[in-house]
């Protein structure tokens, strides 16, 4: 049930973003515009018409449209203006940190250069920084369907900038596509120094969770719903203190689960899990940071308390510095008891 006090909560709360697919934020109004300025012909007469194909049961079906969708994204403003669209909106929800998802081969394989993707969505971030004051870190994902060369690839092209890349991220088709397929590069990208976490157990089994950790050796887990299944996965996911970025509004809009009141956050805080709430792609999924919130905490009648514990998790699960972290925690603390 709706609850104003909890719903003003919310909305005031600073939070941070730690699972969101850039890409997933192009809303049917920008895919329209950029179609237009860039003379790119999309199947859909109409924003309306799009929304409406935004049905999916599972999630190759949402990736289909996802992939098509990016078609309209080709030049360096347009994926600033892209960024900046979400920077935009997610200020008004109070988050005060993100940490963005960017699939480089979704772009580089339809000729676009590696630098004109990564040029535009950091110049947003940068943007974003002194003037919507959110931090943020560059997760660069590797196309789980696609080999672990083109990978490899996709990091050597990001060599010359690696610098300004955070850490690296595994998404799109999971089912087929076992984190140990990926060990290699991302041995490679650990020795980099750059952090790591991959998509898992969303659709795939627990094994595949246990993989991530094992071989991956990856710092949160994205999505982990299907951790639940595994008693000992569990322990250990609670007794090394992972992170794990759930996101309610997709799970419910991909099917993995039936209705958002078995959304696995209620679980996962009763079993001192560190779970977080995420949009994961908002445009697709019918809504942002802050509608998340209010879904799950309505379904699971989440207290006050838990709430701000969601919000606490978001930093200190995030990659920013512990001083940082602390800085969020105390304003935190500050905006729940005021
Ligand atoms: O929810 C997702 N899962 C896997 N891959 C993705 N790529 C964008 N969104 C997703
Ligand atoms: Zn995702």
């Amino acid at each position: 049930m709706s609850n104003p006090s909890r719903d003003a909560l919310i909305a005031r709360l600073p939070k941070a973003e730690l699972h969101l697919h850039i890409e997933g934020s192009l809303e049917p109004e920008l895919l329209f515009a950029l179609a237009q300025r860039n003379g790119v012909s999309i199947p859909f007469a109409s924003v309306e018409a799009v929304r409406a194909a935004y049905s999916f049961s599972n999630l190759q079906d949402f990736l289909d449209i996802y992939y098509q969708g990016m078609s309209v994204l080709q030049t360096e403003q347009d994926f600033y203006d892209l960024t900046w669209a979400y920077l935009e909106r997610a200020a008004t929800d109070t988050v005060r940190h993100v940490e963005i998802f960017f699939d480089p081969q979704g772009h580089t394989e339809r000729g676009l250069a590696f630098e004109t993707v990564l040029d535009g969505i950091e110049r947003a971030l940068r943007d974003g920084e002194v003037k919507l004051g959110i931090s943020y870190r560059l997760i660069m994902c590797f196309l789980r369907h696609l080999s672990e060369d083109a990978a490899f690839a996709t990091l050597d092209q990001a060599m010359p900038h690696i610098d300004r890349i955070h850490g690296v991220g595994l998404d799109s088709s999971e089912v087929g596509h076992p984190p140990s397929k990926f060990q290699k590069v991302f041995a490679k990208a650990r020795e980099l120094g750059l952090h790591v976490t991959a998509h898992a157990g969303e659709e795939g089994p627990p094994e595949y969770v246990h993989e991530a950790l094992d071989l991956l050796q990856v710092e949160r887990i994205d999505h982990g719903n299907r951790a639940l299944e595994d008693a000992a996965l569990v322990r250990r996911i609670a007794d090394e203190g992972l992170t794990l970025t759930v996101c309610p509004l997709s799970n419910l809009r991909l099917c993995v689960i039936k209705d958002i009141g078995q959304s696995p956050v209620r679980k996962m805080l009763d079993l001192g899990l560190k779970a977080t709430v995420n949009s994961d792609d908002p445009a697709y999924f019918g809504g942002y940071i802050n509608d998340n919130f209010r879904a799950i905490a309505d379904a699971l009648d989440l207290s006050e308390a838990e709430i701000v514990k969601l919000a606490e998790n978001s930093f200190t699960g995030s990659f920013l510095p512990m001083a940082d972290q602390i800085q969020h925690l105390a304003e935190i603390t500050e905006v729940a008891g005021g």
